[in-house]
């Protein structure tokens, strides 16, 4: 079995604290893996580790089949990489920003102009090229964002609350396009908060107070937790760990950590 992502033991200490405790996971290519957790949990420092932008305290992985440790910089230059706050210049038109993160690869001009045209095409941002990337709306956006990610045809596509603050039809239409790009045989890791998306994912990882609390896909959950709603399965984990009485949302599921109820889930 070939894996797009395989950790072991793989552990974060800033200082005293850790961050994130001996996660040890395999992510087969050409998957959707859903990684979910309340806020403070330790997913996007378990990205950050995943994409060798940190170094793991301790424990080994192979990412896209570079060691997360010795080949860091392979990794970075493999993967693409989204957020929530999608990383576009407001002030370049869609064509500059594709533009721009070509530039950051080191894309051939004859090979850029190609990759441009696939990837406004796959956007839907045809007769958008020479608009402003600040005036357009969430979706547009987002789906621009995800074009830059995939400007060098990464194989791995991180994608760290990619929905958060879009509208519901452009949140389909994005997972649409996720959906078909993993057909094509990208993998994909991301993070949502959204219960609904999680559902789509081939596999579902969860991870609570640093520590992966369950990995498997959404079928064998169901089927082991006697229901088809992810939220109270994972209110259910939650409830045995921390001995609290959790009982409806994500949001409590914070406050029982921290003791705050400012963030949602
Ligand atoms: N550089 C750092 N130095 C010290 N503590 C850190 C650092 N980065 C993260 N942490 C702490 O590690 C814990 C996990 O943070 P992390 O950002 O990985 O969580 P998260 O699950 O991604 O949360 P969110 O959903 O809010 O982004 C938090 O308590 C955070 O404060």
């Amino acid at each position: 079995m070939e894996y797009a992502i395989s950790v072991k033991n793989l552990t974060k200490k800033f200082g005293n604290f850790t961050a994130v405790d001996n996660l040890s996971f395999n992510i087969p290519k050409g998957k959707i893996f859903g990684f979910l957790g309340p806020n403070g949990s330790g997913k996007s420092t378990t990205i950050r580790m995943i994409c060798g932008v940190i170094t793991p305290t301790s424990g080994s992985g192979k990412v896209l089949g570079y060691d997360l440790i010795k080949e860091a910089e392979k990794i970075k230059q493999n993967i693409g990489y989204m957020s929530q706050k999608f990383s576009l210049y407001e002030d370049l038109t869609v064509e500059e920003n594709l533009d721009f993160y070509g530039s950051i690869y080191q894309i051939h001009k004859r090979d850029l102009e190609l990759r441009k045209k696939e990837l406004i095409e796959m956007a839907g941002l045809k007769g958008k090229e020479n608009s402003l990337a600040g005036t357009l709306s969430g979706g547009w956006k987002q789906r621009l964002a995800l074009g830059c990610a995939l400007i060098h045809r990464p194989k791995l596509l991180v994608l760290d609350e990619p929905t958060a603050g879009v509208d519901p039809v452009s949140r389909r239409e994005f997972w649409h396009l996720v959906s078909r790009l993993v057909k094509e045989g990208i993998t994909a890791l991301v993070t949502t908060h959204y219960m609904d998306e999680a559902s789509i994912c081939d596999i579902i990882g969860f991870i609570y107070n640093s520590k992966l609390i369950t990995i498997d896909t959404p079928e064998n959950l169901y089927k082991t937790h006697g229901t088809e709603n992810l939220e109270d399965i994972f209110i259910k984990y939650v409830k045995e760990l921390s001995n609290k009485d959790v009982v409806s949302s994500f949001k409590e599921i914070k406050a029982s950590r921290n003791g705050d109820e400012k963030n949602e889930f």
